[in-house]
């Protein structure tokens, strides 16, 4: 069924709104039925109304001819309409909340879920993240619902105006052509105006997006902090203003332009109503109405003209509902996908890149080129190289995130990228230069690493030990219940050189074949540093170890050093191969050598 919802949404030959409607009735069958039903039958309503009025008046007229009884019939008639039209409105209300529940958490899922089978590479592509923003509006409370209703709404005031017209075109058909026709330009105005009105959305987006990040540059306390010490703070208002007032003068353009167009035709509208009660007053002079029907004519044509009006509203409004939920089933059909794999069957074995080549989605040129190694299993590798050099994208790409442009990458004979997501993720672990400190406490911190064993104590004071947080809880007053945040009552925040232990001891919640730090010590001490590398290598153990690292005294701990240096790999070998290889990994070393060394010192590291 999920996935019969899932073709629905993405089906991208439907029209957007029959996409829309199907998936309701298909996610809330019963509810979206009657909800469309309680609809359309609330529209009979008012033309039932006209008829009886015109009844009423006759009866009223003519009092001195009918039995009282008779007037007192059609009152009662005309009470029970409104009765049951309100009856049928509380009825209405208690099914669209509920429904609305239901197409919202739906519709939430579908949008997590296309995310979470995003290939991460898509989430390189600038333009993702308006994507994103754009397909959220449609998620954010209430919005389906504005959709549905206004599609609905529509249906009924089509159906209300049809059975007015209906009833008053029996008297008078030519008064009706007047008020359909000022209507219909009506219609096309709104319809034009929600295309523009969206596309100007569109177009503010990127700007309304930098606006916000400025917004949070200046308000978080990480950034706040850099901001006064450079006093950045009046120029990056400064250029939030100049952002905001460019928005603003081009919304109030269209939005002026807008109204003007209204306004006339609000004008012509009420035109064409009086021109229809003109008619209709010539008609009753001439007697070829009567009273009775001269006032039920006037009485049905204000409720056609107020159901023509909403109608017409609601056209507009529609169509920039139809516009944005256009735009989140497009990010729904967003490509590329992590594919469907099923394979789950890997054994330890030498990690083999084979010709692999990289290019980041609309980046011209590649990061990595033509790169073939063997690493064989258990062991450690350094990873060094300058600046952009490609040595975190080569880790990303033995860890099987991201999918080689051309070659392959095997582990133990088998290509990564034909292993199910979940399968390649338990075979690996890695901390990153840039990696997430929750506002959690510091075991969840720990236990995220692999959230089976989230409450196992033992294996969380083991994995704390091994990537040195356990020195941490001790010195927290919580110990590893200690919420790591100052957002929160009663937490706290680590320096950055306990956030890398927390984050490198959650690395080792898992047993996986492959671990890799990328740079993930770089705020430690040196001597720190030092520390917590030889402890990483050390209980890597039996595992493949990949360390990306600038300082090469880090480097020479490691079995192999791969040198890279504008996306190809240029040297490998031990340290002190390379050292006498003379090449860029020397040229490294004895640049690196000189920093630390004083004068009376000759060279080493
Ligand atoms: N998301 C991205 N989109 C486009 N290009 C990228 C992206 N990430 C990295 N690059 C480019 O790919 C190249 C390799 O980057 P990478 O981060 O792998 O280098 P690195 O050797 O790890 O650098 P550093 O030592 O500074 O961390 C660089 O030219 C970089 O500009």
């Amino acid at each position: 069924m999920v996935q019969v919802k899932q073709r629905i949404l993405q089906h991208s030959r439907w029209p957007i709104h029959l996409r829309f409607i199907i998936w309701t009735l298909v996610t809330g069958k019963t509810r979206s039925i009657v909800y469309a039903a309680l609809m359309v039958i609330s529209g009979l309503f008012p033309a039932a109304g006209v008829w009886v009025a015109m009844h009423v008046f006759t009866a009223a007229l003519h009092i001195h001819a009918v039995h009282i009884r008779v007037l007192l019939r059609w009152i009662a008639a005309w009470a029970g309409i409104a009765l049951v039209s309100s009856l049928i409105w509380s009825v209405y209300q208690v099914v669209e909340e509920a429904l609305k529940l239901t197409l919202e958490a739906e519709m939430e899922r579908s949008l997590q879920q296309k995310t979470a089978r995003l290939a991460l590479e898509t989430f390189e592509r600038g333009d993702f993240h308006d994507m994103l923003e754009r397909a959220r509006e449609m998620t954010k409370p209430g919005e389906l619902m504005n959709l549905l209703a206004e599609s609905w709404f529509i249906g009924q005031s089509v159906v209300t105006t049809i059975a007015i017209a209906g009833v008053i075109a029996t008297w008078n058909a030519w008064m009706l052509t007047a008020v359909i026709v000022v209507a219909a330009l009506d219609v096309l105005a709104q319809l034009g105006q929600a295309r523009e009105a969206h596309a100007l959305k569109h177009a503010l987006a990127p700007n309304q997006r930098l606006r916000r990040y400025i917004q949070d540059v200046l308000t978080t306390p990480a950034s706040a902090k850099e901001v006064r010490t450079f006093a950045a703070g009046e120029r990056l208002l400064t250029r939030w203003a100049s952002l905001h007032c460019e928005d603003m003068a081009r919304e109030w353009r269209v939005q002026r332009r807008h109204e003007l167009v209204r306004s006339a035709l609000a004008i012509g509208g009420v035109l064409g109503v009086v021109l229809g009660i003109a008619i209709v007053c010539f008609q009753t002079i001439s007697g070829a109405l009567s009273a009775a029907e001269f006032a039920a004519i006037l009485y049905g044509l204000q409720q056609f003209h107020t159901g023509v009006n909403e109608a017409i509203g609601r056209v507009g409004y529609l169509r920039q509902y139809l516009l944005r939920i256009g735009d989140l089933f497009t990010y729904l059909t967003l490509e590329p996908e992590i594919r469907d794999k099923t394979d789950t069957d890997i054994q330890p074995g030498p990690l083999e890149v084979r010709s692999v080549s990289f290019c980041y989605p609309r980046a011209k040129e590649k990061a990595l080129s033509d790169i073939s190694l063997t690493v064989p299993f258990g062991q450690r590798v350094a990873v060094v190289g300058e600046n952009g050099a490609g040595k975190s994208t080569l880790v990303r790409l033995l860890l099987g995130l991201y999918e080689p442009t051309t070659g392959a990458i095997q582990l133990g004979g088998k290509d990564i990228q034909t292993l199910r997501a979940d399968r390649r993720a338990s075979i690996s672990s890695v901390v990153f230069q840039d990696f997430i400190k929750y506002a959690f406490t510091l075991r969840e911190n720990i236990g995220l690493g692999n959230y089976d064993k989230m409450d196992d104590e033992q294996a969380i004071v083991a994995a704390a030990k091994a990537g040195g947080a356990d020195e941490v809880a001790s010195a927290l007053s919580a110990g590893y219940e200690t919420l790591l945040t100052t957002r929160f009552a009663d937490g706290t925040d680590l320096s950055g050189g306990q956030w890398q232990k927390v984050a490198i001891s959650r690395a080792f919640m898992r047993n996986p074949m492959i671990v890799a730090l990328d740079e993930p010590t770089s705020a430690l001490d040196p001597q720190m540093e030092t520390e917590v590398l030889e402890r990483f290598l050390s209980i890597s153990g039996e595992r493949t170890a990949i360390i990306v690292s600038h300082r090469l005294g880090i480097a020479r701990l490691c079995d192999r050093i791969l040198v890279m240096s504008n996306g190809r790999l240029v040297e490998e070998g031990t340290h002190e191969d390379l050292l006498q290889l003379g090449g860029e990994y020397a040229r490294m070393w004895n640049l690196q050598a000189q920093r630390y060394r004083t004068p009376s010192q000759p060279s080493g590291d």
